[in-house]
């Protein structure tokens, strides 16, 4: 979970207390008498009020729209201003702790959070809500979003009886524990073991190398006291491949590690603050002993005896606890990016720059071109991941539903989308923030800007739960024209389709942008299987091997069109509220086109347009910039975001962005005094010694 909060150490500062501080060193601002009544007035005021009264769309009916439903948008109303109202939650200076106050701070938002969740009887929506508004990762995504899922999907009824009442109590606190230092993607190479002594009824886990060390499960470092641990399952001397088990690792008493356990923190990652605050650990096992019970017995078990049996399901459920995820993470990314995006679009309607000869006012940089022709897609993506992300989660609660009632037919397919959308949708969503980062110039790269936590938080999410490129491999060797693959049926006419489009316009018809999507992506596919074939005479897997670059630009594609078949068929639905309908489609075209310009050579080199049309959809998209140019700030509101989520000073609602850019500047510890720390020691006696220099010539 989630960013920000106060801290122990910054409360206590005092602002001015420094005897080194001098009054003439504070904002100029303050030193006013009427300071703080000047800084109300200008806060009072809406900067961006003229951007808000342009927009041809009901605002309020949008936000139904980005939410799902008109009770989605109260209960995250009430989430978001829980927390934004709570001072436990507070988010200012968190890039500024070290890493064991931020740790510490962690611990406290989870344990202040579960308190409010408890108090307020919440339901398991409106927590789930209120941890992403608290918004700083810990251990309790792990323990909720995939210890608790491992059990549910893995563990017999018994084992979910047992189970399931002290996690939800938090009587215990679970991991993940599948990677090990020496294999992550390969989830078949682990090498951790679980081998049954049938005398007494007992698995031995251990970790026979270094390499087979369990490294990076969060919460696992400082805060779990169980984990689901995957290992080679080893029976009557024969080793049955992975498995899950459920492991102790910490006294529920003390917490310290049980014996034959030796586990720790992995160290510090990427960026100041931002995922630093999860402990992801490290995990040895020197013979540890568990029941036999404890392994997750619902798709395979070990008898008394210590024969291994399987259920007759198909072996992949072992991976259903990472479609699981897989899907979660596509909702998110649709969050990550519209934060990243209302940012970019308030500060860019806010920040001006040249376009004055005569002293007037200069231009809005939302009114450049080039700045539209950047941000307006990412806008219009932010719209596409949460619509598809909307679908994803239906068709993961379909093949549950199946799959309850034995049905497996649509698990391929559900391990293909999710797979294929948390790859492509992560991936964007990270080049993305860091493109608003740039769109917001000089002042993106401050941390106040909350961009650079934004992305560093994000970006592993390019590589955890399956890296995006083994992902994509993953989707390109999909072999059934089923489900969002039917299309591949028509393989005869989507060969030798060519668009009908004759006008810019003419990109506005849902059913062309179809078209060339479509055939797009099932010629990219053809191709591959054609020089597949011929590139391996012998094995299909030499000639998958050798053009796997291929097969990713395929399977981007095939993505690409699932992202736009869903927009359109959202668009296709009712949607009440004035205009609300048409700004989507507007998006829904601006994605779809953008899309096609940026990959103009896929579409031209398949045949499917033709260079003409090329140019015809880039002229189209041009003028789409323009219809959304005045509804932009209004859609970035839609997503309803408090400023205590975005916690961005060039994101604020009112726009007021300078005030705040400056108070926020004051508050970093270097400000603290006037004269650094070290300046005796390092700064003075250079100078002075330059000076004696100097002096002496
Ligand atoms: C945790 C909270 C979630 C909240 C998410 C919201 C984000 C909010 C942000 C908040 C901040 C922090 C929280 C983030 C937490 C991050 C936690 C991260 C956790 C982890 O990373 S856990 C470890 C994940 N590890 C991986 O994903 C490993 C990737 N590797 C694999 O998945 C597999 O090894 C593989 C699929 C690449 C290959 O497997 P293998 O067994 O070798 O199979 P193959 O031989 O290739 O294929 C065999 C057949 O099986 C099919 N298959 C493979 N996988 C699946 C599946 N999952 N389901 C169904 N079928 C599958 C495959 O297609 C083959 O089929 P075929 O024989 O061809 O018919
Ligand atoms: C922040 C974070 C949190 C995590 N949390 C957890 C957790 O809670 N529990 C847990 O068990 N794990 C966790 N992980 C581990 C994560 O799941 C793995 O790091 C991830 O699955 C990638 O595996 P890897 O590190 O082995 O990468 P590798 O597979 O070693 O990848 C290295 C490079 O090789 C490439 N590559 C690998 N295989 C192929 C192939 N077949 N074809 C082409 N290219 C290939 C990849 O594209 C990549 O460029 C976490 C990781 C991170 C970064």
């Amino acid at each position: 979970m989630w960013r920000g909060g106060s801290n122990t150490r910054t409360c206590k500062r005092r602002f001015f207390s420094s005897p080194t501080r001098s009054r003439h060193h504070r904002p100029p601002y303050m030193l006013h008498s009427r300071g703080s009544q000047h800084l109300k007035a200008m806060a009072e005021v809406d900067h961006l009020a003229a951007e808000r009264a342009t927009a041809r769309f009901d605002v309020e009916e949008m936000k139904v729209a980005w939410a799902g439903s008109r009770h989605a948008v109260h209960v995250a109303d009430r989430m978001a201003r829980l927390v934004a109202s709570d001072p436990v939650f507070r988010k200012d200076n968190r890039t500024m702790l070290s890493r064991k106050e931020l740790f510490k701070d962690t611990l406290r938002k989870a344990a202040h959070a579960w308190k409010r969740i408890v108090e307020l009887r919440l339901t398991e929506e409106e927590a789930d809500l209120l941890r992403q508004y608290v918004d700083q990762p810990g251990y309790v995504d792990l323990h909720w979003g995939m210890f608790v899922p491992a059990i549910k999907g893995q563990g017999t009824e018994e084992q979910q009886h047992k189970w399931l009442p002290l996690a939800y109590k938090f009587q215990i606190i679970g991991c993940y524990a599948q990677t090990e230092l020496g294999h992550g993607s390969n989830v078949q190479g682990l090498e951790t073991t679980a081998t049954f002594d049938p005398k007494t009824d007992e698995f031995v886990i251990h970790s026979p190398t270094l390499t087979s060390s369990k490294w990076w499960p969060g919460g696992l470092g400082k805060a779990s006291t169980h984990a689901v641990v995957y290992a080679r399952l080893i029976t009557e001397g024969k080793d049955y491949g992975i498995h899950g088990f459920i492991v102790q690792l910490r006294s529920l008493e003390d917490h310290s590690p049980l014996p034959g356990v030796t586990l720790g923190d992995i160290g510090g990652k990427f960026g100041s603050g931002a995922y630093n605050s999860m402990d992801n650990g490290v995990l040895r096992f020197d013979h540890v002993r568990i029941p036999r019970d404890q392994m997750l017995m619902r798709l395979s078990q070990v008898t008394r005896e210590g024969k291994y049996v399987h259920s007759n399901v198909p072996k992949q459920l072992l991976y259903g606890t990472m479609v699981y995820v897989r899907q979660s993470i596509v909702a998110d990314a649709s969050k990550a990016l519209s934060r990243a995006v209302c940012i970019a679009v308030r500060y860019s309607a806010v920040r001006k720059q040249f376009g004055s000869q005569d002293g007037g006012p200069e231009t809005q940089v939302l009114n450049y071109k080039t700045q539209q022709s950047r941000l307006f897609p990412l806008l219009a993506s932010a719209y596409a991941f949460r619509f598809v992300g909307d679908w994803l989660n239906w068709l993961y609660t379909d093949v549950t539903q199946k799959l309850e009632a034995k049905d497996f037919s649509t698990l391929q397919e559900a391990h293909a989308c999710t797979a294929g959308l948390k790859a492509v949708t992560t991936s964007v969503t990270a080049d993305a923030i860091e493109e608003c980062r740039k769109l917001c110039g000089g002042h993106g790269y401050l941390n106040s800007s909350g961009l650079p936590e934004l992305f560093a938080v994000y970006v592993p999410a390019c590589t955890y739960e399956g890296d995006n490129v083994v992902l994509l491999l993953q989707l390109a060797s999909g072999k059934q024209p089923v489900g969002t693959m039917a299309y591949m049926g028509k393989v005869q006419y989507l060969m030798q389709c060519k668009s009908a489009v004759s006008s810019a316009e003419d990109w506005l018809n849902p059913d062309a942008i179809q078209e060339a999507f479509e055939a797009r992506a099932l010629r990219m596919a053809v191709n591959c299987a054609q020089n597949i074939s011929q590139a391996a005479s012998q094995e299909e897997a030499a000639g998958f091997y050798e053009r796997s670059p291929d097969l990713l630009e395929a399977a981007v594609a095939h993505i690409q069109l699932i992202i736009v078949t869903k927009f359109i068929e959202k668009v296709h639905q009712e949607i009440p509220g004035h205009g609300v309908k048409e700004q989507l489609q507007a998006l829904c075209n601006v994605y779809a086109l953008y899309i096609l310009h940026k990959h103009l050579g896929d579409f031209l080199a398949t045949g499917c347009i033709t260079p003409r049309q090329g140019a015809l959809a880039n002229e189209q998209l041009g003028k789409l910039y323009a219809q959304v140019r005045p509804n932009a700030v209004a859609l970035v509101d839609a997503f309803n975001y408090t400023d205590h989520y975005l916690g961005s000073v060039l994101g604020r609602y009112d726009g007021d962005v300078y005030p705040a850019l400056y108070e926020e500047a004051w508050k970093d510890p270097l400000n603290e005094t006037v004269v650094p720390e070290g300046y005796h020691e390092y700064l003075r006696p250079l100078i002075k010694q330059q000076q004696l220099k100097l002096s002496r010539l």
